[in-house]
């Protein structure tokens, strides 16, 4: 758990991240209760503090994780050829059948690699199905807290299937697999509002710095009333929103054909979109919808790993910036983006920025990406205390050392942390002043334990994910068919309203 360490620590001599400096130069740090008191050189350490010898170690803020889905842990490496729309329409396979110790490891499993892997916080937004409940929403807490890290727990919820959110896909389906389907039919809008509203108003992780927010999970998987519902319990009790936006072509095309406008006007006219609205992949936002970001305040969750994974496109980062959108970066699910590492999402957003244009003067800069995966992802977490090393924010820190291969040699600090960091050179990762990884441990979990839990499930789910990826691959030529902007037409970047079919979609 994030609890505050009593008393002070100093970190001697480590050298601190810089984006104004090439070479990042040795430091101290001062903390009290988990707080950064100072930071400077030759600080005195208090009586009785504890003193970390830092030397030869580079430190960072945690990364920030502004996307990412607990649940899929177990999920790990089921499939290859994988869109979003065949993803969607097994997912609930994928995420099914599940007891609450089965959600709570697989929570595990994607906390302790986020944190083995410098991050220290995340915005989880986990499969609650068929409703969401206080027992599946305290089983994703429990397992942030035995970590110890920072989250955002937030139930997908929607009161149409994508069978349903897709004019026609139910339709096309051969009669065998409308049956399958039914099965996946969500519950009424008031009785998924009125679960929610119950986890509100008991949620009891605050003191671990472990917040409830709300997330209609696709806009157009959400009836109007049902947006206004999450968007009312969200206001109620001051919590985030986070949607999953135009994040394929698909998507981004049955908005257009549903509401005469894109997702995210359609949300904004609703009301939806303001500071605490997080709208996570984005890539098929266009140029009017990222002006409506910024101006609301909102934040973008980019999620590079994922994007291309699932072969959504990408996300103009260049845009969202110079367009003054908060953007913060995520890894997404490891069902659909492997892992849950940091450093490679940070990679990942500065190369797909890169690839869309051979002029580098529309190219993120390794400090635009640092801090979007810092200081933009902890905005888009709604944690104001957290992204930087400094005088009053939490210690949330991360160690690398420097005698690892990313580092040698150490040239540009912050470029590396971005471009050469694979997550091997973390040593320590401090969370709220307390080491919950030490010496490429973790301290607070017994991981041979979490692997032979997670074993367990895995073979005990072994049935149900073969029957999911039957299911998928019966489903495959019927959504890809149907979905003529997934199959035949290449991206030509993101100008979907350009090439958009003529029919279909
Ligand atoms: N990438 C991705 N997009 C989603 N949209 C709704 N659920 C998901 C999910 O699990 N992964």
């Amino acid at each position: 758990m994030a609890t505050m360490k009593p008393g002070f620590t100093v970190i001697r001599g480590a050298r601190l991240a810089d984006p104004a400096l090439r070479r990042a130069e040795a430091t101290d740090v001062l903390i009290q209760d988990g707080i950064i008191r100072e930071v400077g050189v030759g600080l005195a350490a208090p009586e009785g503090a504890t003193v970390v010898d830092a030397a030869g170690m580079v430190i960072h803020p945690g990364l920030i994780n502004a996307h990412t889905h607990g649940h899929g842990g177990l999920a790990r490496g089921q499939g290859d050829k994988w869109t979003l729309e065949l993803l969607l329409a097994a997912g609930p396979w994928i995420s099914g059948g599940r007891t609450l110790e089965d959600k709570k490891t697989s929570t595990l499993i994607c906390a302790a690699e986020m944190v083995a892997k410098g991050c220290t916080a995340a915005y989880d937004l986990t499969y609650e199905f068929p409703l969401p409940s206080r027992e599946g929403m305290d089983a994703v807490a429990e397992a942030y807290a035995e970590v110890g890290m920072r989250a955002v727990v937030a139930p997908m919820v929607a009161d149409r299937t994508v069978y349903e959110a897709i004019p026609g896909l139910m339709e096309a389906l051969p009669p065998g697999l409308q049956k399958d389907v039914e099965a996946l039919r969500l519950r009424p809008a008031e009785e998924t509002l009125s679960a929610m509203s119950d986890i509100l108003k008991h949620w009891r992780w605050g003191a671990a710095d472990i917040r409830a927010a709300v997330a209609p999970t696709i806009p157009h998987h959400c009836s109007d009333a049902f947006l206004c519902g999450c968007m009312k319990l969200a206001k109620d009790h001051g919590v985030g929103l986070h949607s999953h936006v135009g994040e394929s072509k698909v998507q981004a095309i049955t908005g257009i054909k549903r509401y005469g406008r894109t997702l995210l006007q359609h949300m904004d006219h609703l009301g939806l979109v303001d500071e605490n609205f997080t709208a996570a992949h984005a890539i098929w936002l266009d140029d009017d919808d990222l002006k409506l970001m910024r101006d609301r305040g909102g934040a973008l969750a980019h999620n590079p790993g994922s994007n291309m994974r699932l072969g959504n496109g990408m996300f103009r980062l260049r845009r969202a910036l110079d367009l003054g959108v908060n953007v913060g970066i995520g890894t997404d699910g490891v069902n659909c983006s492997d892992n849950g590492n940091m450093y490679e999402a940070l990679r990942y957003a500065s190369m797909v920025s890169k690839v869309q244009s051979p002029d580098p003067r529309t190219w993120a800069s390794v400090e635009e990406v640092y801090k979007a995966g810092t200081q933009g992802s902890a905005r888009a977490l709604g944690f104001t205390d957290v992204g930087a090393i400094a005088p009053g924010m939490k210690a949330d820190i991360v160690f690398l050392d420097l005698n690892s291969l990313s580092w040698i040699p150490h040239n540009w600090t912050v470029n590396q942390i971005v471009h050469a960091e694979d997550a091997t050179g973390v040593r320590h990762v401090m969370i709220g002043g307390d080491f919950v990884y030490f010496d490429r441990r973790h301290t607070k979990l017994d991981i041979p334990k979490l692997a032979a839990q997670a074993e367990a499930a895995r073979a005990r789910l072994e049935e149900a994910s073969a029957a999911m990826r039957h299911l998928y691959e019966k489903l495959e030529p019927v959504v890809s068919s149907f979905c003529p902007g997934l199959a035949a037409q290449p991206y030509h970047l993101n100008r979907y309203l350009c090439d958009a079919p003529a029919s279909g979609v």
